[in-house]
């Protein structure tokens, strides 16, 4: 689990704002001494009274264990340290100094119920040495409880690679902020519960993790075309249309048009039919001037029709939500075709597709925000992490969304939901952290083995609860 609407903060700005804490005067004693102190407090709570073992490496946060040691130690508990090197001259040496409680080496170290990682946090800048992971590991599949300080050793800061972190940390106290490495790739299964201290530490971020949205009722001058209308292209596969449709209905749209050729009896009569065979039937019903967003791509295909389709869309100035099969037909080039548009475009991407569509390097929150910035689209790249970015740069990141998402479909649902988002919401990042809070919502409420289908009938439930 992840603290929602929490800031984000990688290495070098979490540097900057610890800089401007200094700066106001606050000592770096005095800012370790509130992280070590809200470390003992979670140790405490989870510990109830049995034996600890810390770990603390040679920087900042070994700095932080070596308070958290001696603020439990102070307090009854039994503790003992392990110091893995002399810490660097500084804060966290003076810390080791007033350590007077039982030391042990890492490699005499045995196995104790409660372990605490302070061996490396932001400063990790390299795989953690073999030997060292070795030991680390052992220790933590020994121990009954773990809790890991700021970050679980051996977890890319910014990125959440893997540099060697062991699995079964319980526990994540993240200092003044979460990280990137929190919330992406390996850091996202490592990192056990993240839980989030406040030590005094502001930082301006535009960057956070994704938040339970606020959803208007709609009011007694509210109508079907005010609430918004939605159109759904059908195409090759026209299921992926249909679950677009249906989720863009239960996400709140006042209408929903699905424009295909296809005939369908099985779909909610509330669902408004509109045939369109060609190019030149979309670009016509598309000139209807009360449509407010249009969905292209869920089982598009990728042939000339679905070419010609998707120029169709381009050419009509209105909000435009892209998956699938649409964001392969603009593959490389999709910055030179949303040049294009004056009006706003969200793409839908996994990352399949978002590999197909942008090179790039670093992290998902890094190559999201430039693929962003690149086509002046807000880019919602899906997957565990999910990482939303606008061309303004500003970024939310869902991450521990339920597993079973992981079934064909579930992506033509965000992109009904996040059309459903665009016609009562607006711009930029706010639908879509809308519709990915909803999405990942209703998938919790489906449970195990959902299927995509089976998403539909909880996205009421889920809006009911952000009302
Ligand atoms: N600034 C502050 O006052 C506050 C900071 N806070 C705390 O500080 C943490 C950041 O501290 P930090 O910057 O000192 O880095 P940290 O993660 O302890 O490690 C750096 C040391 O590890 C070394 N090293 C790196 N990778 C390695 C590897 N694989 N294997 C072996 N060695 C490796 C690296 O060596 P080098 O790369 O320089 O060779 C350096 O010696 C942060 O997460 C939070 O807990 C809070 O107390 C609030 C106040
Ligand atoms: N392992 C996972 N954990 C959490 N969410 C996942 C996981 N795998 C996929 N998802 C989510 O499921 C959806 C799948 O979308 P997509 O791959 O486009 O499927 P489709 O095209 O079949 O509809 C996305 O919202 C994605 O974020
Ligand atoms: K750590």
């Amino acid at each position: 689990m992840i603290p929602s609407g929490a800031p984000i903060a990688t290495a070098a700005q979490m540097r900057a704002a610890e800089e401007a804490v200094f700066a106001s005067g606050v000592s770096q004693d005095e800012l370790m001494e509130r992280a070590g102190a809200a470390v003992a407090r979670e140790v405490a709570r989870f510990a109830v009274g049995r034996p600890i073992l810390i770990l603390a490496g040679p920087g900042n946060n070994g700095g932080d264990a070596y308070v958290a040691a001696r603020l439990l130690h102070a307090e009854g508990h039994d503790v003992i340290l392990v110091a893995t090197g002399a810490p660097a001259p500084g804060a966290a040496e003076r810390m080791q100094a007033l350590w007077q409680g039982p030391t042990s080496s890492l490699y005499a170290a045995r196995p104790r119920p409660v372990l605490v990682d302070g061996l490396f946090g932001t400063g990790m800048t390299r795989p953690l040495d073999r030997g060292l992971a070795a030991v680390f590991a052992d220790l933590v599949k020994q121990a009954e409880f773990v809790l890991s300080i700021d970050l679980p050793s051996g977890i890319d800061t910014d990125s959440g690679a893997d540099l060697g972190a062991p699995r079964g940390i319980d526990v994540t106290l993240a200092l003044g902020a979460l990280k990137p490495g929190h919330l992406l790739d390996c850091g996202l299964e490592r990192c056990g519960r993240v839980l989030l201290a406040d030590i005094g530490i502001p930082v301006e971020t535009g960057r956070r993790s994704v938040a339970r949205p606020q959803i208007e009722t709609p009011g007694v001058h509210s109508h079907k075309y005010s609430r918004g209308l939605v159109a759904v292209i059908e195409g090759a596969m026209p299921g992926a249309a249909r679950l677009a449709a249906q989720a863009a209905m239960a996400g709140g749209a006042g209408y929903v048009v699905l424009a295909g050729d296809r005939p369908w009896s099985g779909g909610p009569d509330a669902l408004v039919r509109r045939e369109v065979r060609s190019a030149e039937d979309l670009t016509e019903f598309l000139g209807w001037d009360r449509i407010d967003a249009v969905v292209l791509g869920p089982g598009l295909g990728r042939d000339r029709r679905a070419e010609a389709y998707l120029r169709a869309a381009f050419a009509v100035p209105k909000p435009l939500v892209l998956d699938g099969d649409a964001l392969t037909l603009l593959g490389g080039d999709a910055a030179a075709w949303l040049e294009t548009r004056a009006a706003p475009t969200w793409l839908t991407p996994h990352s399949g597709e978002f590999d197909r569509m942008f090179a790039g390097q670093g992290s998902k929150i890094e190559t999201t925000l430039a693929a962003a910035a690149a086509t002046r689209a807000t880019i919602v790249h899906k997957g565990a992490d999910t990482v939303i970015a606008s061309p303004k740069g500003a970024v939310r990141v869902l991450a521990g969304a339920s597993p079973w998402l992981s079934t064909a479909g579930t992506g033509d649902v965000l992109a009904g939901l996040l059309a459903a988002q665009v016609v009562q919401e607006g711009k930029g990042v706010a639908p879509a952290e809308a519709a990915v809070w909803l999405h990942a919502r209703a998938a919790q409420l489906a449970g195990p083995a959902l299927i995509a289908d089976a998403l539909l009938m909880h996205i009421p439930q889920a809006v009911s609860e952000c009302l």
